[in-house]
């Protein structure tokens, strides 16, 4: 049984290990592999020619010493790539023999002869490399039974571009005959596009990546850029590379067919969109216009687009990657999304007005403060000049707003206030700080008063007198209060906060505190030095600056403001403000109402009124899910992904709360990962109004947000609080350094995540900040120590064959291996990076889908193995599907999942052992 399951384990390896039949149905009968012995050589191609395909930047190597010039079949399969192997040969065959015709039988062209000659000079130039590389993979893979990593990668991706350049050889000696070739072009482009193009590209990246695996010792993963200079060489001409062969008609091309259509579609998008976002014009609509009119030339014309993205993917433009990807949170998107995505009970936005957290864990209580928005240490003044700010001002910031949001009533709140700014009036600070600071504990002031005078209506406890039943909390329990948003489609978000001030204090306080307030105001005219409304403020317009920096419950979700097609690119980022705490907004998704969650006020009441606890049948929860989205630290938002987070809230029943941290490069680390922490907290704290008992907590989150998760869980360790009860991380990145990896060399050609827009979000989420930032492990969770690794609660790591950051869940997981710590780690064929946002345009990504569905099931209700040490490795089955009388494509079939034992056990490899999937309650698999 264990033998028969241990064969099903296929590493990645193409299907069956042989070249498939071509798609086409005019498939050749004869396309049978040839013995290489028969081949006959073209004139023309030496073995190995000197010449280089085109003038790249990376200096090719010669052959390696230890390897003949030619590699034979026999070569091949004593490795593990014999299907490689074997497509070298049948490619190699297919070239020579149309060659061979076409040299004997010239036809009115010769272009495709010169076309199959370049290919078959870059084919020999290639095996040998693929081959030196095939020799040495094995070495990185983090668990011999575990055969995935960069490197394997690479040599797939080239099998992949082999496969459809025999397939074009393969119409080619079927139809090169016939009097009508009317194939001719598009055969032709095909060789010249996989062939002599793509394989020339292959031999320059196949190098480079020589170059990386000769300095990165086995087992490792990364190699940090900086410092060393076969690193640096790498990374610069993997920047100098002309990739434009990888964008155009054959973008994707690595990916199954489904998906090679949907990246086409999004790369002119993209390039359309740039077109738009760089022009003069000023009239949206011809704008508009002109980009309806570029998207159908660049459809047209796959060549253009291609030379028009990779000039754009160069500039290295966070504005451009920020408004691009934001597209997603468009009007349109939203209502297409709206139309298309299963309805929920519950689907809201709340804001998280920031204030200190009591966070009660075994040893006592935790106070968490809420993120402080702005970057401290710099400070501009909204008359324009930048001035350091003292260290005094986030502490004083922080003390007041403690105090001021622990007061009781409004007695004690006109004490606190006095005593706030007589403090104020000693410390040494400057003038535009003070300033600053008057101001924003005006507002403070403010809204701890409407605060109060709101409980008092609708006879909430505010968190003063919550505190009030608890006396030991009773200095610093301050809840953080919660907004209900509308729900209207297109709504600006910005000011929710701020309007639902002015509301909340308008219908709620009402006369019962017109008096107090006033009173207070005539009190404390020291604060009140900018008191106008901040409502029609906009958020980073650089001469508000000094307006936004004093308004300190503005909305902290300061990134995604593309809320409709627009084109127009964003005013120059001024997000510099002096620092002010924020609120932080946070969507909660429920497929029920459960009892005693915050719903909307009750119908006729102010729109932005705080919201009221409900009593339905229906029992909370047992379980909560915290995520995380992705979109590079850059973009997107818990709106883009409803996608599939509708779905979870229904397939999993429990509350999701999706929080909507800050964007960079406005708010750069540790802003997201901060309020995310900040958010997580929280939503512990105040699990009753999310509808749950939070007896089972998880974070989850993809790409960027995976990172998000991780930093979380390892922040709750390093604070004492409450760890997550398992963490989810799909295709995340946790090494956010400028590191090379085998995985990374996968973005010369990635369609979402190429080499520039990598750099791109590392400059955004980290920009200038000093280097040493890099090693923190809230930022890179590769880095943590190993004390705190071996703390981390179970930890589900989801990596994607075909992604430029595979590498970063292997590396990961290979530390939580070497550290003991329970995990999980499953690795998906050809499917792109950001697949759960593709869940429902193809079968592979369906199956992702559901495969990350029923792990989170698995943690939901604990059902994670418990043996230890354990290495646990299964393949999921996929669910069904039609072949349509094709060879099914079984290239994304390999899925293995492999678990990490816990406890200090260092796991042996001997200790692996295949066991049945567990049984899965109603997946649908
Ligand atoms: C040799 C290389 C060395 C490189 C060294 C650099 C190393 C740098 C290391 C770390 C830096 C940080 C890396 C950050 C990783 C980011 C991970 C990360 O978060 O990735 C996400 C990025 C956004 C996105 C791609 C995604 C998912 C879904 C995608 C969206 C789906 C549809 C969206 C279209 C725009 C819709 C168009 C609709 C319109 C109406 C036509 C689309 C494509 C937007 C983008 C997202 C995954």
């Amino acid at each position: 049984m264990l033998q028969e399951e241990e064969e099903e384990v296929l590493p990645l390896s193409p299907e069956g290990h042989e070249l498939p039949a071509p798609e086409s149905s005019s498939a050749p009968a004869d396309a049978k592999p040839l013995s290489p012995s028969v081949l006959p050589l073209p004139p023309t191609a030496s073995r190995m020619p000197g010449a280089a395909p085109e003038a790249t930047p990376p200096p090719r190597s010669q052959a390696p010493k230890s390897l003949p010039s030619t590699v034979g079949v026999q070569d091949w399969a004593a490795t593990e790539h014999a299907w490689l192997g074997r497509a070298f040969i049948l490619v190699n065959s297919g070239c020579i023999d149309n060659i061979n015709h076409f040299t004997q039988h010239p036809i009115r062209t010769n272009k495709i002869c010169h076309a199959l000659k370049a290919t078959h000079s870059e084919l020999v130039e290639l095996e040998p490399r693929c081959y030196r590389l095939a020799a040495v993979v094995s070495d990185y893979d983090i668990h011999p039974e575990f055969k995935h990593n960069g490197f394997r990668s690479i040599l797939l991706s080239v099998w992949k571009c082999l496969r459809q350049l025999q397939e074009a050889l393969a119409r080619c000696a079927q139809e090169r005959s016939s009097y009508f070739f009317l194939s001719f072009d598009a055969v032709y482009e095909q060789i010249e596009d996989f062939g002599a193009r793509m394989l020339s590209k292959f031999n320059v990246l196949l190098e480079l990546t020589l170059e990386l695996q000769a300095i990165l010792p086995a087992r490792e993963q990364f190699v940090t850029i900086e410092g060393n200079a076969t690193a640096e060489h790498i990374f610069r001409c993997g920047q100098s590379v002309d990739v434009t062969c990888f964008y155009g008609a054959r973008a994707g091309f690595h990916y199954e067919s489904g998906i090679q259509h949907l990246m086409k579609a999004i790369l002119t998008a993209m390039a359309s969109f740039s077109d738009a976002y760089h022009s003069t014009e000023d009239n949206q609509f011809v704008k508009g216009l002109s980009s309806a009119w570029s998207a159908v030339k660049y459809a047209l014309d796959p060549e253009v687009k291609a030379q028009r993205l990779v000039e754009q993917m160069r500039r290295r433009n966070p504005a451009f990657v920020k408004s691009f990807w934001n597209l997603t949170d468009s009007t349109l998107a939203r209502n297409m999304s709206k139309i298309a995505l299963p309805s929920i009970a519950v689907n809201r936005v709340l804001f998280i007005i920031g204030s200190n957290l009591v966070h009660d864990i075994p040893d006592g209580r935790l106070i968490i403060s809420p993120p402080i928005v702005g970057r401290l240490g710099e400070c501009r003044h909204r008359h324009g000049e930048t001035q350091p700010i003292s260290p005094d001002y986030a502490s004083f910031l922080r003390r007041a707003y403690h105090e001021l949001f622990a007061a009781m009533d409004p007695h004690e709140l006109h004490q606190v206030g006095q005593r706030v700014r007589e403090r104020l009036r000693r410390l040494p600070i400057s003038p535009a700080e003070r300033e600053a600071l008057e101001s924003t504990l005006y507002q403070m002031f403010e809204l701890a008063k409407r605060q109060q005078a709101a409980a008092t209506i609708s006879g909430a406890p505010t968190s003063a007198q919550t505190a009030s039943t608890q006396p030991a909390a009773r200095q610093d329990d301050t809840v953080g209060e919660l907004v209900q948003e509308e729900s209207v489609l297109n709504h600006d978000v910005t000011n929710e906060l701020d309007r639902r001030d002015t509301d909340a204090a308008a219908s709620q306080a009402g006369a019962a505190s017109d008096a107090t307030a006033k009173a207070d105001a005539d009190d404390l005219p020291a604060l009140v030095l900018d008191s106008r409304d901040v409502e029609d403020m906009p958020e980073t317009s650089p001469d508000e600056v000094g307006d936004v920096a004093v308004s300190i419950f503005t909305k902290a979700h300061v990134g995604s403001r593309v809320p409709s097609v627009s084109f127009k690119p964003p005013e120059e980022s001024a997000f510099q403000g002096i620092p002010r705490f924020g609120a932080i907004q946070v969507r909660l998704l429920c497929a029920k109402k459960y009892t005693g969650q915050a719903t909307p006020s009750k119908k006729g009441a102010a729109k932005h009124a705080i919201p009221v606890v409900e009593d339905t049948n229906i029992a909370p929860a047992k379980g909560l899910l915290v995520h995380f989205h992705g979109g590079g630290f850059l973009s997107n938002s818990s709106k883009s992904h409803e996608v599939y987070l509708r779905n979870w809230a229904r397939d999993l029943d429990v509350p999701i709360l999706s929080v909507d941290y800050s964007l960079a490069p406005e708010a750069q680390f540790p802003r997201a990962a901060e309020e995310c922490f900040y958010a997580y907290v929280w939503a512990l704290e105040h699990a009753s109004l999310l509808g749950t008992t939070a007896d089972r907590v998880l974070v989850a989150g993809d790409s960027a947000g995976g990172n998000l998760a991780v930093s979380v869980a390892l922040r709750c360790l390093v604070e004492g609080a409450r760890a997550p009860d398992a963490i989810y991380a799909f295709y995340p990145v946790l090494n956010v350094k400028l590191a090379l990896s085998s995985s990374r060399m996968l973005a010369s050609f990635d369609c979402l995540l190429s080499q520039g827009v990598l750099e791109t979000c590392l400059i955004g989420y980290v920009g200038k900040q000093d280097k040493s930032v890099q090693d923190n492990p809230f930022l890179s969770p590769f880095r943590a120590t190993d004390s705190l690794l071996a703390r981390i609660p179970v930890t589900y790591l989801v990596g994607l064959a075909m992604d430029p950051l595979l590498d970063d869940t292997l590396a990961f997981a290979s530390r939580l291996k070497a550290v003991g710590a329970r995990h999980c780690v499953s690795v998906l064929g050809d499917i792109p990076h950001g697949c759960l946002n593709f869940k429902d345009l193809t079968r592979q990504t369906k199956a992702a889908y559901q495969h990350c569905l029923s792990l989170l099931r698995e943690g939901l209700e604990d059902t994670a193995p418990a043996e230890k040490p354990e290495w646990r490795t299964y393949r999921k089955p996929l669910p069904p599907q039609p072949t349509r009388g094709r060879t099914a494509d079984r290239s994304a079939e390999p899925t293995m999942v492999l678990h990490g034992g816990g406890g200090n056990t260092h796991v042996g490899s001997n200790s692996i052992h295949t066991v049945a999937p567990p049984p899965q309650p109603s997946s649908g698999k």
